[in-house]
């Protein structure tokens, strides 16, 4: 028997691993996971978008569109490349590659310089225009932190919880199709 051909390829596995923990996130409008991953291929931190701990989500606010710039969601949530540097499992992450949904802002930028991430792959750069997309575009130039868009080869990835029982039953040909509709 040969070995499986549409295994995900690397890149497609640190993204998805990026948009899975995106999937924790609260935010209403934009959910953004981040996965870092070093030289040795191993995942070291994820994170995602959310409130700082101990910021209950009931008394800070997920809108955006207030006057009042501290009842907007912007002046308390964390990003999500600043809390997968923070989760990192390791002390050192130089060297190492994060992916992220979206293009760093100049803020997390700052963060992803300082750690000493050494690439950022991105999915989406929706916010170019933006002047902290510029400036994050600057930091990363001047420091020679590179960046390239990651261009899906599949548009979606389903997990599909119930395939690891159906593949145990294809493997046994005695098994009564009738048991099989459990798993649908
Ligand atoms: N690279 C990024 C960009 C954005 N985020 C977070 C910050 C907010 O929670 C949300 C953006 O909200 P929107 O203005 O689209 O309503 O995404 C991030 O974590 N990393
Ligand atoms: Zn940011």
């Amino acid at each position: 028997m040969n070995c499986r051909e549409d295994y995900l390829e690397w890149d497609e596995y640190f993204m998805a691993t990026a948009f899975l923990a995106a999937k924790r996130s609260k935010d209403p409008s934009t959910q953004v996971g981040a996965c870092i991953v070093n030289e040795d291929r191993v995942i070291i931190g994820v994170g995602y978008n959310g409130m700082p701990k101990g910021c209950e989500d009931g008394e800070f606010p997920w809108g955006k569109h207030s006057d009042d710039s501290l009842k907007n969601k912007y002046m308390y949530v964390c990003h999500a490349e600043l809390n997968a540097v923070l989760n990192k499992n390791t002390a050192n992450i130089k060297n190492c590659k994060i992916y992220v949904a979206l293009f760093p802002c100049n803020e997390c930028a700052k963060v992803i310089i300082q750690s000493g991430i050494k690439e950022v792959i991105y999915l989406s750069d929706k916010h170019a225009h933006k002047k902290t997309t510029v400036a994050s575009k600057k930091m990363f130039d001047a420091v020679g932190v590179r960046y390239r868009q990651f261009v899906p080869k599949h548009s979606k990835i389903v997990i599909d919880f119930n395939q690891i029982n159906w593949d145990n039953m294809n493997q046994l040909p005695d098994t009564p199709i009738k048991n099989r509709k459990d798993f649908e």
